[in-house]
C-alpha cells in the first residue's frame, strides 16, 4: 500500500553554479501537514518543487542525494514524470485556473489520464469539489468560467483540480499569500481536514499559519535545513539558536 511518505536524504540542488540546497535530510510523513518556514531565498520553494520534479524544465539545474516517495527515488531513471505529478499535486501562490469552465478545470486531469464516461467524470468532479469544500458554492454553475470566481474560490478550485487526480501528496507554495483573512481561513480549514487522507507540505511565510495548521515544521536557512520537528516543540523550545531568532522575529 502506498502512503505518500516523503524522505529527503542528503539532497542538494544547484541552479547553474549557484547551490540553492545543501544536503537536506528531512522526512515529510503521511497524514500530517508539514510546514516549511524560513527567510526569503533560503530554498523552501526549491525543495518543494524538487519533490515533484518541477525543475526538470529549468535548464542548467542539477541535484545530488535523493528524495524518496514511498521509498522510491523520484529522480530515478524510469520514473514517469507525468505519473509522479499525478501522485504529487502542486498548488501555487497565484492560483492558475485555466480559462475554462469550473467543470473542465477539475475534469482536466482525469480526461488526460484516460477516457472516463460522462457519468464517471461527473462523479469525479463532484467528489473533488466536495473535498475542496467548494461544491456547495459552485454546483449550480459548473459551466461558468472559472475566472469569474473569487480568488479564494479559484484557489480551492486549483486544490480540487489537483485532488481529481487522487494524489497521495499535496504540495502548496504559499497558497494563501494573496488571499484575504476569510479566504485564508477557508483554505486552512480545508487543509486541516485533508491531512487525514494525504501527505501535505506547505511553504509559508506566515508563522502563525504554520503554528495553526501544521503538525511538523521544518526551518530552512541559507539553503540548509536547520531543524525540523513537531510544530509545538519547534515553536516553544527550538533546539537551534537560529530557529529561535527567526521565530521570535529577530531576523528574516
Ligand atoms: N530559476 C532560478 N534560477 C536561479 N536561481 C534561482 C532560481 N530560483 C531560485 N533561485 C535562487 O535559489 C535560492 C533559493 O530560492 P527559493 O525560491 O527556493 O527560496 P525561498 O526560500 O522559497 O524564497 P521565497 O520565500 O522568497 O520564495 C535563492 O537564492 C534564489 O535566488
Amino acid at each position: 500500500m502506498t502512503t505518500g511518505g516523503i524522505e529527503a536524504q542528503g539532497f542538494s540542488f544547484w541552479y547553474g553554479e549557484k547551490q540553492a540546497l545543501h544536503e537536506v535530510t528531512v522526512a515529510v510523513p503521511p497524514q500530517q501537514i508539514t510546514a516549511f518556514i524560513g527567510p526569503s531565498g533560503c530554498g523552501k520553494s526549491t525543495f518543494l518543487r524538487a519533490i515533484n520534479r518541477m525543475h526538470d524544465l529549468v535548464p542548467g539545474t542539477r541535484h545530488a542525494g535523493s528524495i524518496l516517495l514511498d521509498g522510491e527515488d523520484v529522480h530515478a531513471p524510469g520514473v514517469d514524470v507525468v505519473t509522479l505529478r499525478q501522485r504529487v499535486g502542486m498548488v501555487f501562490q497565484r492560483w492558475n485556473c485555466f480559462p475554462k469552465s469550473i467543470y473542465d478545470n477539475v475534469a482536466y486531469g482525469p480526461r488526460l489520464n484516460g477516457s472516463p464516461t460522462r457519468a464517471e467524470l461527473d462523479a469525479v468532479v463532484e467528489h473533488a469539489l466536495r473535498r475542496a469544500a467548494l461544491w456547495d458554492e459552485v454546483k449550480d454553475r459548473l459551466r461558468a468560467n472559472a475566472l469569474g470566481l473569487s480568488g479564494g474560490q479559484q484557489q480551492r478550485l486549483c486544490i480540487a483540480r489537483a485532488l481529481a487526480n487522487e494524489p497521495e501528496v499535496l504540495l502548496l507554495d504559499e497558497p494563501t499569500a494573496s488571499l484575504d483573512p476569510i479566504a485564508t481561513q477557508h483554505i486552512e480549514e480545508l487543509l486541516y481536514d485533508l491531512r487525514r487522507e494525504l501527505t501535505i507540505a506547505i511553504v509559508t511565510h506566515n508563522m502563525q499559519q504554520a503554528a495553526r495548521i501544521s503538525d511538523r515544521t521544518a526551518f530552512f536557512f541559507l539553503g540548509r535545513l536547520v531543524e525540523a520537528g513537531p510544530t509545538q516543540e519547534l515553536f516553544t523550545s527550538p533546539r537551534e539558536e537560529r530557529t529561535e531568532a527567526y521565530i521570535t522575529g529577530r531576523f528574516g
